[in-house]
């Protein structure tokens, strides 16, 4: 398990720069053997909590449990039980596959028959097992991720740490490392956090955590987090999107969200603002383009998928919302 309580970070001030909080007062409770991703807008805190989390920093104030013991007291006790996965390539690509892996179990005492029993395990699940006499860069990005994932899993770690480990992966080499991290996750009942910017990653996940500001904004399973912006929203794409937001307000009473050129609507009224027939979303569809055609370029209605709970969440220039304070 690891438990963040009132974490706080602030880097201190230098010559011409303020001191900048970047962590606030976060609490954050990840249980034994689950997957959670951690996403954020850039500068949202989440590569110092990361670093915090590796023992590669000392917060300012708070406490770090990791599989309990005190982070912060016995770093040694923690690192031993952690694998991490940093966003820059940490394998050498001028040495082959085999001895990377060889190189990784030797500095962690793993020799013989110990790293022969380990690497089948490490490798089982990749399609590096018929490349481990290739040299590094000789494979494509994604299997030389996979690399860097068995290097970590000969250490057999109870908790994995990996910072947007799918960074310049196509989108097909990111799905199978993922599923096949997934699978070795739940195998192994492994602890993992994971940072990402990618949604699509975070819809398998036990729980997605989004932090903004420092702030810790939500934390819960990928279902209850879409439960918060509701069954169904309508997106309304048009050139005029502020105007538009404000006319919904003033005129139907619906609050709604500009982003880009795009006019969200989350809070959809059971029976929609005509009461008739259709569900609400369409009877709202209906009353938005009886008024506002010719500005609208398109309109449709969407169940929210986990970016539109970032979007929510995060909050893009919200017109309802700022005309209401
Ligand atoms: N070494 C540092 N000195 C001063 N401020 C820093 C330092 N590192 C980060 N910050 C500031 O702390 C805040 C959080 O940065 P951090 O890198 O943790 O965010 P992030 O969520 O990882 O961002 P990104 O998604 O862009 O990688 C930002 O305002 C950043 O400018």
């Amino acid at each position: 398990m690891i438990t963040l309580e009132t974490l706080t970070h602030v880097y201190p001030a230098r010559r011409h720069q303020a001191a900048r909080t970047a962590i606030h007062d976060l609490s954050l409770t990840i249980p034994d053997g689950t997957f959670c991703i951690l996403s954020g807008p850039n500068g949202s805190g989440k590569s110092t909590l990361f670093r915090i989390l590796c023992g590669l920093m000392l917060p300012t104030a708070g406490r770090v449990q990791i599989g309990g013991h005190d982070a912060l007291q016995h770093p040694d006790a923690v690192r031993r039980m952690t694998g991490v996965v940093f966003q820059s390539p940490a394998v050498d690509k001028h040495l082959s596959v085999i001895e990377n892996l060889r190189l990784h179990g030797a500095l962690y005492g793993l020799k013989g028959a110990a790293f022969e029993h380990r690497l089948t395990a490490a490798i089982g699940w990749s399609d590096i097992a018929s490349r481990l006499n290739d040299r590094v860069d000789s494979l494509s990005g994604g299997l030389a991720r996979q690399v860097e994932l068995a290097k970590v899993l000969l250490t057999e770690p109870r908790l994995l740490l990996l910072d947007e480990p799918t960074t310049g992966l196509d989108p097909a080499s990111r799905r199978s490392f993922l599923v096949a991290l997934r699978h070795l996750q739940r195998d192994r009942g492994m602890t993992v956090l994971m940072t990402s910017h990618v949604f699509s990653e975070a819809e398998d996940a036990d729980s997605v955590a989004i932090m903004r500001d420092g702030h810790l904004l939500v934390h819960d399973s990928p279902r209850a987090l879409k439960a918060l912006v509701g069954r169904e929203m309508v997106v309304v794409e048009t050139a005029t999107p502020t105007r538009l937001a404000a006319a919904l307000l003033a005129e139907l009473g619906l609050p709604a969200l500009v982003h880009g050129d795009e006019v969200r609507i989350d809070a959809i009224p059971a029976s929609g603002p005509d009461s008739g027939p259709n569900s609400g979303a369409v009877a709202l569809i209906d009353t938005i383009l009886q008024r506002w055609q010719p500005e609208i370029t398109s309109i449709a209605v969407k169940q929210p998928s986990l970016e539109d709970v970032f979007i929510h969440v995060t909050g893009k220039t919200a017109v309802a919302e700022d005309s209401r304070r």
